[in-house]
């Protein structure tokens, strides 16, 4: 039976999701705290970590990075309120499994906690590396959308260009975009295809282990060296290795990877003979390395010896169909629905949201909308809650301030007013008696200004 580490700092919720979880046969520890975790984590052993983003004593995020620096590799999972999204999928590059939004949804929350333990993830898997095995799967060649915007265009193009050539490549673009999607296709369309691509997520490697994860050990070399171990670069020989979030590397483990670069040797923690390795490099950020000052210049222009973006999907609107059909299709297939169709709000919503987590966002609302739609249509009320809210009602402007060209001062204050009962709302979790309350109004005042100001 699965053995679940639940932290959630909000005590009814935390009691509610345990019951939950326990009634679908998991074992449930619950802690309400970043120190409980971390403690829990010491203690016992868990296949699954619950976590709330926002804890009294820290974020969520403390317990995974926690976590890494005990060299455990646990699948966790971080709830969040929708505000937080961007900073949820910043998250999964950390190491995280996935995320879903609050409030929490039963049956999503079963799927994400199910998928987690089974190790099925679409995203980044938990585990450091994973292996391209060439025919393996290569029915997954056509599982993607190529798109037809001119941004999709170019990038195709780009990648066909440079793929036949032994170059490194940096893929840069926001998280979600598909970084590695596009380092899978210059492996796939390069001389190297028919051997191994491997990809490692350099945000999961913890400090001590990274040399030892890509250039192997030698056995008794340090503490918990219990046998030889190959390394990452040994593994991808004569293919790829995908270096995702190259960012997170080490000095040391840079000046490393370069001397693995320009002589092409490396050298196992412990051994003292180099060994010989033919690697094509492919590395993917979404920051801005040299400006960062963590990062050797020449480790960078090594590795940037040819340069792709991707684009984020607001500069790519003219695909956003394609991946709306690909990613209901696949949810449809995946979780044994029937929707053919977004009824004409949630088609609104889509068209005006921002999309900040890129193609991951874009997927993993789709999922939930999925799976919360019984019928052909998918209806509004299968989208998160306050995704809704935000497009319904865009944080007000206040253009500007009063001033003798522009004295209008009751329209100032209103504007003012809007704003507050909207950051108010938010901060009360949409609980109008809770917002009232806060701002200091009886309930039915509140009602009458939200209908002046059109707010939903
Ligand atoms: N062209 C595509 N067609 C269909 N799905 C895609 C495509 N590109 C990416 N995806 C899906 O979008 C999600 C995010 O892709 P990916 O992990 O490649 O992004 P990323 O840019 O590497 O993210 P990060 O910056 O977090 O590492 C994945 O679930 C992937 O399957």
């Amino acid at each position: 039976m699965a053995n679940i580490l639940l932290v959630e700092d909000d005590t009814t919720f935390a009691a509610i999701l345990e019951n939950f979880l326990k009634k679908k046969g998991f074992d449930v520890v619950v802690k309400y705290s970043v120190k409980g975790g971390i403690e829990a984590l010491k203690n016992s052993t868990f296949h699954l970590i619950l976590l709330d983003y926002r804890l009294g004593d820290g974020i969520g995020l403390d317990v995974v990075e926690a976590l890494q620096e005990q060299g455990k590799v646990i699948p966790s999972i971080i709830m969040t309120s929708f505000n937080d999204v961007r900073t949820a999928v910043k998250a999964i590059r950390q190491g995280v499994f996935d995320y879903i939004t609050k409030p929490v949804n039963p049956d999503e929350l079963l799927m994400v906690v199910n998928e987690a333990l089974e190790g099925k993830s679409n995203e980044k898997e938990h585990a450091s590396a994973r292996k391209h095995n060439p025919g393996i799967d290569d029915n997954t060649k056509m599982d993607f959308v190529e798109g037809t915007s001119a941004a999709a265009r170019k990038l195709h193009e780009y990648i066909a260009l440079v793929a036949p050539t032994d170059m490194s490549v940096l893929i840069r673009g926001e998280s979600g975009t598909g970084k590695e999607y596009v380092a899978r296709s210059v492996h796939r369309l390069s001389t190297r295809a028919d051997k191994p691509f491997i990809s490692i997520d350099c945000g999961t490697l913890s400090k001590e282990l990274a040399s030892s994860e890509l250039f192997g050990h030698i056995k008794g070399s340090f503490t918990g060296a219990l046998n030889d171990k190959t390394g990452q670069f040994v593994e991808a020989s004569g293919g790829t290795l995908f270096l995702d979030e190259i960012g997170n590397l080490s000095y040391d483990v840079q000046v490393k990877l370069l001397r693995a670069l320009q002589e092409k040797v490396i050298q196992p923690v412990g051994a003292n003979k180099t060994i010989n390795v033919d690697v094509r490099v492919i590395a993917a950020t979404n920051e801005d390395l040299l400006g960062s000052g963590k990062f050797r210049e020449d480790l960078y222009h090594r590795i940037n010896e040819f340069e792709i973006i991707v684009p984020s999907l607001r500069d790519r609107r003219g695909d956003f169909q394609q991946f709306v059909d690909f990613f209901i299709k696949k949810a449809n297939e995946e979780l044994g629905r029937n929707v053919e169709e977004l009824s004409s709000e949630v088609t609104e919503i889509f068209r005006n949201y921002d999309w900040p987590g890129n193609l991951r966002e874009l997927k993993n609302v789709i999922k939930r909308m999925v799976l919360l739609s019984p019928g052909a249509k998918a209806e509004v009320t299968a989208l998160p809650e306050e995704m809704v809210f935000a497009i319904k009602n865009p944080p007000a402007t206040i253009e500007q301030a009063p001033s003798a060209e522009n004295p209008d001062l009751r329209l100032h204050s209103e504007a003012h007013e809007r704003k507050l009962i909207l950051d108010v709302l938010q901060k009360a979790k949409y609980n109008k008696s809770k917002a009232a309350q806060m701002l200091n109004i009886d309930r039915k005042t509140l009602y009458n200004k939200m209908e002046k100001y059109g707010i939903e």
